[in-house]
C-alpha cells in the first residue's frame, strides 16, 4: 500500500487535478468528505488529507510514504528525514517581507534595528534576517500575519504573498522576496528503499504527469536518473576534452569515436555536468531527453541543431517521454520507456536530493552510499571506475607521472591516495626501506608505508629531516 499524504487548504485543491491527470482519482470528493484517509482509482494507493504543515512530519516517520507540501513548510520544517522529489509547480507564491505602506518612504528593510518581526515561518526567517544581517525580534503567529504591523504587534511581517491583495487590504506592502515557494513531492526514505517499485510508477506519474509543466529535469529527474552508468572519470575527461577543444577521450587521453554507450544523467553533482556532452550526439543526447533550456545546451543538445533530439524542449522544459500517461500506474518493464525515470536510465533510478543546492545536499552520492537499487552506489561504482582507469589496470606509473597510461591519473590526482593500484608504484619508489626516498616530500606524502607508524615513519623520513 503506498500513502500519499496531501496538505489541506490551497495545495489540495490544486494536488486533485494533478492527481486526476496522473491517473489517480480519489474515491471520495476531497474537498467535501469528512474522511481523512481516502482510496483511490488505483488499488493499493491511498490518499491522506492532512495540515499542511503536518505532511513532513507524515511523510519523515512512515506514515505516508509520500506527501505534497509546500516548500516553505518542508524549509521551515527542515525536511530531515524527506527526499524532496519534485517541484510540482502547483501553489505558487513567494514569501515576503512587508511593511506598513507609510513605512516605506522612512527607511528601507536593510535599515532595521531590532525590529519585531511577525510570522510563522520562524525558521526561515531567522535566516534569513541572519544573512541580511539584520537583528530582529521574530514573533511567532499561526495565521493573519497581516494584524500584526496594524495593532503594534510588529513592525514587519514575513509571509506569503500570491495576489497581494491581502496585503494591498491591509495597508502593507512586499519590501522583500525571501523565497518562492511551490508545492513539493516528498517521499519517506526508507520507503524509497524498501517500497520502492511500489512508489516509482506513483512518483512518475506525479512528477511526470502530462500538463505538470514544471516537471523538470531540475529536479526529479536530474536527481533520480542516476543511472551509474558513467562514472567520473570519464566524465571529467570529457569536460576537460571539451575545454581542450577537443571530443571526448578514452582514459589514455585518446580520442573516443562512435557513440558513447553511457547514459549517464546526474547533473546534480559536479563532476558529472560535463558528462553529456559526448560530442556523438548518441548518449549525450539520449542521456539528456528531458533536460531543458541550459540544462539541454550544457548538455550538447541544442549545440547539434534544435531538432537533434526532439525530446529536448529548449524553452518549455522538459516534454514528459510520458507518452500516454500512467496507464494503470502498473510498473512496465525496465527501460520501457513508461516513465520519465526508466526512459532515461533504464530504471535504474539511484539517490534523491534535496530541494535547491542553497539549502542543503545530503547527495547519497557525495556519501558513496549504496543508492542504487540495481547494484552499487553510483559513489562506490564510480570510485570503483575511477580507480580502475586511473592507475591504468597495473601500469606501474605514479601518479602525476609520466606516461599515456597516467592521463587519467593527473586528470584525477585527487583520487590517487585511494588508488589501490598505485601501491606498486610506490613501493618500487621507496622500496619499502630507503631512508631519504626519492623525491622527497612527494614521496613522502604519499607512500603508504607512512602509515605503518614512527617506526616505519622514521625509516623512511628523508636525511634532511632527521638531521
Ligand atoms: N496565497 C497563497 N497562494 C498560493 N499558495 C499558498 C498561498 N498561501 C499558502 N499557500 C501554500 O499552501 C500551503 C498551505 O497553505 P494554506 O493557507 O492552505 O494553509 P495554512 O493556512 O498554511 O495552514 P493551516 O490552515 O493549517 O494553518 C502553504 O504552505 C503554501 O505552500
Ligand atoms: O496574496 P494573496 O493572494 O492575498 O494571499 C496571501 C494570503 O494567503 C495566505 O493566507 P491564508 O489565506 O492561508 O490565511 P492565513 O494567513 O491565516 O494562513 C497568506 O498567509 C496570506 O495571508
Amino acid at each position: 500500500m503506498v500513502t500519499l499524504a496531501l496538505s489541506k487548504g490551497r495545495i489540495l485543491e490544486e494536488s486533485i487535478p494533478l492527481l486526476e491527470r496522473a491517473g489517480i482519482v480519489p474515491e471520495e470528493d476531497l474537498a467535501k468528505t469528512r474522511r481523512l484517509i481516502v482510496g483511490t482509482s488505483i488499488p493499493g494507493v491511498r490518499l491522506v488529507v492532512i495540515r499542511a504543515a503536518d505532511v513532513p512530519t507524515y511523510v519523515r516517520y512512515g506514515a505516508a510514504d509520500l506527501g505534497i507540501a509546500g516548500r516553505d513548510v518542508l524549509l521551515e520544517d527542515g525536511g530531515e528525514g524527506l527526499y524532496e522529489l519534485a517541484d510540482l509547480g502547483i501553489a505558487t507564491c513567494r514569501l515576503m517581507v512587508a511593511s506598513p505602506i507609510d513605512e516605506m518612504a522612512r527607511e528601507g528593510a536593510r535599515s532595521w534595528t531590532r525590529l519585531r518581526v511577525a510570522t510563522k515561518y520562524v525558521r526561515i526567517t531567522e535566516r534569513y534576517l541572519a544573512a541580511q544581517g539584520i537583528q530582529a525580534d521574530i514573533i511567532h503567529l499561526y495565521g493573519s500575519m497581516e494584524l500584526a504591523p496594524l495593532v503594534g504587534l510588529a513592525d514587519r511581517i514575513v509571509d506569503l504573498v500570491s495576489s497581494g491583495r491581502t496585503l494591498a487590504a491591509n495597508g502593507l506592502k512586499p519590501i522583500e522576496h525571501v523565497l518562492d515557494v511551490s508545492a513539493w513531492l516528498v517521499a519517506n526514505r526508507a520507503a524509497m528503499k524498501m517500497k520502492y517499485e511500489a512508489l516509482r510508477p506513483v512518483i512518475a506519474c506525479l512528477a511526470g504527469s502530462e500538463g505538470n509543466e514544471r516537471y523538470r529535469a531540475t529536479t526529479y529527474a536530474r536527481r533520480d536518473l542516476r543511472c551509474g552508468v558513467q562514472g567520473p572519470a570519464r566524465a571529467q575527461r570529457d569536460r576537460f576534452a571539451r575545454r581542450r577543444g577537443g571530443g571526448p577521450r578514452d582514459y589514455r587521453g585518446r580520442a573516443r569515436p562512435g557513440r558513447c554507450r553511457t547514459a549517464h544523467v546526474d547533473r546534480a553533482s559536479r563532476w558529472a555536468r560535463g558528462a553529456h556532452g559526448c560530442g556523438t550526439g548518441g548518449p549525450g543526447a539520449r542521456a539528456c531527453r528531458g533536460l531543458r533550456g541550459s540544462d539541454a545546451r550544457r548538455a550538447g543538445g541544442p549545440a547539434r541543431g534544435r531538432g537533434a533530439y526532439p525530446d529536448i524542449s529548449r524553452t518549455s522544459g522538459h516534454r514528459t517521454p510520458h507518452a500516454g500517461g500512467c496507464p494503470g500506474l502498473a510498473p512496465g518493464p525496465e527501460g520501457d520507456g513508461a516513465g520519465p525515470g526508466r526512459s532515461l536510465c533504464a530504471g535504474r533510478q539511484g539517490r534523491l536530493s534535496v530541494i535547491g543546492a542553497d539549502e542543503r545536499h545530503p547527495c547519497a552520492h557525495r556519501r558513496g552510499r549504496r543508492a542504487c537499487h540495481d547494484g552499487p552506489g553510483p559513489g562506490r561504482a564510480a570510485a570503483a571506475r575511477t580507480r580502475g582507469r586511473l592507475c591504468g589496470r597495473g601500469r606501474s606509473r605514479v601518479p602525476g607521472g609520466r606516461g599515456a597510461g597516467d592521463r587519467g591519473a593527473r586528470l584525477w590526482h585527487g583520487q590517487r591516495a585511494a588508488c589501490r593500484q598505485d601501491r606498486g608504484a610506490r613501493k618500487r619508489l621507496c622500496g619499502g626501506r630507503q631512508a631519504s626516498g626519492i623525491r622527497t616530500s612527494g614521496h613522502r606524502h604519499d607512500c603508504r608505508a607512512l602509515g605503518g607508524g614512527d617506526r616505519l615513519r622514521r625509516r623512511h623520513r628523508p636525511l634532511v629531516d632527521r638531521l
